[in-house]
């Protein structure tokens, strides 16, 4: 197993389903609420880790909004994106797309320009330090009215260019996909290609609406997918990539242990499946880590191990020559890998 873990976290991969706020661990919370003068409610990086103890998605996404609140300026976006990068160099990432919550700042008075300016900046320097390429996805809060999704992308459009995809997260009962209809259709005559959160806590039926409704190209999650055969079948046949975070559906509670997850069994039915961190500094790991825990809880085999990391760039919005480019340097370690056995 020890051998599968190490081609696992050698593979070239890319991270698919990432919120930038997510990957916010305590220490920078702490620096960051002491530059600004702000007082957590936390004694110490111990207790805020501490805290980190969820019942589901609402539980969660209650702390991940307060922690985002000690982001105020473009260096602490900056900061926070290059310290992710950082680690995603470590776990041999050579891609990366991620999410951005604008409605999360903007209400609080940041400047869209500071958002985008100072995840941008770690991005470009991570491209040039360690040849990670991006995507950037500004995401929508489907709590709040598709009124205010509107507006966010109003305010958006100086910098759409800086932009290459619309998603939908937050809290998924009670919002559907549908909620949303006109907003993500105005997206996509901005030619903004489309994904969205789906079938994580919420049922299938709002999988079959942001394919149907919104158009998605990928779904965010989609794990209960499972209790659907006809879904199933679609995603199957249609090549809808899905980006699994095993160890945020175990951290919410979308399933009460890894061993119980489906995401073995949907690759096995030839689903693209990926997997992902979601937001790695609450859920207890990165890539590697979600990787390390799948091997161990599902008894992957190389074969899922390979078929897991080429599915991250074929799924990925990289052009066809760099995902080809990519797909190769998997081949090259995978081979490498072999020859050590
Ligand atoms: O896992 C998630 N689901 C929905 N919204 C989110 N925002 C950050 N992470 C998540
Ligand atoms: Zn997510």
């Amino acid at each position: 197993m020890s051998d599968l873990i190490a081609l696992a976290c050698a593979l070239p991969k890319a991270e698919l389903h990432l919120h930038i706020e997510g990957s916010l661990e305590p220490e920078l919370a702490f620096e960051l609420a002491a530059k600004h003068g702000v007082t957590l409610p936390y004694a110490d990086v111990e207790a805020l880790r501490a805290a980190y103890d969820f019942n589901d998605l609402q539980s969660f996404l209650d702390l991940y909004y307060a922690g985002a609140g000690v982001l105020r300026d473009a260096d602490d976006f900056h900061a926070l994106t290059r310290a992710y990068l950082q680690r995603a160099a470590a776990d041999h990432l050579r891609h990366v797309e991620i999410f951005f919550d604008p409605q999360t700042h903007t209400e609080r008075g940041v400047p869209m320009e500071d958002i985008i300016g100072g995840i941008r900046r770690a991005l470009l320097e991570a491209e040039a330090e360690h040849g990670i390429t991006f995507r950037l996805i500004m995401s929508f809060l489907r709590h709040l009215s598709e009124a205010d999704a509107i507006a966010t992308l109003e305010a958006a459009k100086p910098f759409l260019h800086r932009i290459d995809g619309v998603g939908l997260d937050s809290s998924e009962n009670g919002h559907p996909p549908s909620k949303f209809e006109r907003v993500f259709a105005l997206c996509r005559e901005y030619g903004l290609p489309v994904v969205a959160h789906a079938g994580e806590e919420g049922p299938p039926a709002y999988i079959w609406e942001a394919l149907d409704i919104l158009q998605a190209r990928r779904i965010d999650h989609g794990v209960r997918c499972s209790e659907d055969p006809k879904l199933v079948e679609r995603l199957r046949a249609e090549q809808i990539p899905l980006t699994v975070c095993p160890l945020s559906n175990v951290k919410l509670k979308v399933y009460p242990d890894l061993a119980e997850h489906n995401l073995k069994g949907l690759l096995h039915g030839g689903l693209v499946i990926t997997i992902n961190s979601d937001d790695p500094a609450y859920f207890g790991g990165y890539v590697n880590d979600n990787f390390i825990a799948c091997i161990k809880a599902l008894d992957l085999s190389e074969t899922d191990i390979v078929q897991l990391a080429r599915n991250s760039f074929t799924a990925s919005w990289l052009d066809d020559a760099a995902k080809a480019r990519l797909l190769a340097e998997i081949d090259a370690v995978h081979a490498q890998w072999q020859t050590a056995q």
